[in-house]
């Protein structure tokens, strides 16, 4: 790694934190989170439902405010970094993306599933038309080799992202896996497509994989205040930013003010600690998308089993996002295979 390693932060408190927070930010929180951001040095800040555009349903959970209003109050405190919107081809719409970049969105980041990226060509085409940003989110890159994921992140690149993620969405890659798959990428894709990472903290890795990401040439890293994200959270941003300026990693980022935001801000407005235990650690462990966590929790105290009997079931069935009706039935086969042996 060059010595005085240049790389820009993206915050995901505002879209992956709602996640931790039921999507239950209001107006007034994301204009206080938002405007701190904004004043430490991050290049974008992501605010959306945390299943990104269009999100807020029965399916995924209502969010507190209309995506209208949730985008606007971020938009009209940010001032120096990117207001940035996340959409799932299948949950938003290009409609939806236009109504975003109207409310003052300037970037995307269009995600699928990472075997699945042919599904954003329309997404990332019409956004470039638009003028915004594009970015390209391949979730769960855990999931399948770095040579599949080139092939992936080259159609992403190929339709006009301006940037390609690895996505560690269940938090279950170890350091190896996350510099085999950046390094693929940084060495396949053309140079003027930069390559991001993003962690989940199931394993405790999430520092650690972020610098990995880092030493093999991702410039795009992902993090949030108090690491406030699914599962056991993301990159926690303060944290990150010691780190870096440790290791000489110029992020631009402003150290006490994310400590200062992360506590004073962040920490009281959370719904439980973000923390690796025993719920968020099985999702590391057996692969699962970090979103699943409350959905998980919810169906096994419905159903009476243990959650991370669930969660191991959905590993063994690489269930993925979009599917979180399985959980429910996973939950309802175990119950009724405890009662078959309780006979
Ligand atoms: C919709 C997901 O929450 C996107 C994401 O942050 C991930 O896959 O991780
Ligand atoms: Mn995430």
């Amino acid at each position: 790694m060059a010595e005085q390693t240049k790389i820009s932060v993206t915050d995901v408190t505002l879209r992956d934190g709602m996640h931790a927070v039921r999507h239950q930010f209001s107006v007034e929180d994301v204009k206080e989170i938002a405007s701190a951001l904004d004043q430490m040095g991050v290049s974008h800040i992501e605010a959306t439902h945390g299943d990104g555009l269009g999100g807020s349903s029965l399916q995924y959970g209502l969010g507190k405010e209309t995506e209208e209003d949730f985008l606007k109050a971020a938009c009209s405190v940010i001032k120096n970094a990117k207001p940035t919107a996340l959409l799932l081809p299948g949950i938003g719409t290009v409609d939806d993306m236009k109504r975003a970049a109207e409310y003052g969105i300037k970037a995307i980041r269009v995600a699928t599933h990472c075997t699945e990226a042919d599904i954003s060509e329309q997404h990332i085409g019409e956004a470039r038309k638009m003028g915004l940003e594009t970015v390209g989110f391949l979730m769960m890159s855990h999931m399948v080799s770095p040579d599949i994921l080139v092939e992936e992140a080259k159609k992403m690149a190929s339709y006009g992202a301006q940037t390609v993620y690895i996505v560690d969405s269940a938090g279950a890659m170890m350091m190896e896996q996350v510099r085999e798959r950046i390094s693929a990428l940084v060495g396949a894709l053309d140079s003027s497509v930069e390559v991001g990472f993003h962690a989940h903290n199931n394993l405790g890795l999430s520092i650690a994989n972020s610098l990995a990401a880092v030493e093999e040439g991702a410039t795009r890293i992902d993090c949030s205040l108090a690491g406030l994200g699914a599962g056991a959270g993301n990159t926690p941003l303060e944290v990150f930013a010691a780190v870096t300026e440790k290791r000489g990693i110029r992020t631009g980022l402003d150290l006490y003010k994310a400590m200062d935001a992360a506590d004073d801000i962040v920490r009281p407005k959370m719904h439980r600690p973000i923390q690796v235990d025993r719920l968020s650690l099985t999702m590391g462990y057996a692969g699962v998308y970090s979103s699943f966590l409350l959905h998980a929790f919810r169906a096994a105290e419905m159903f009476k089993v243990d959650p991370r009997d669930v969660l191991v079931e959905l590993g063994k069935r690489k269930v993925v996002g979009g599917q979180e009706d399985m959980i429910v039935d996973v939950a309802v086969e175990l119950e009724q295979k405890q009662q078959a042996l309780q006979k």
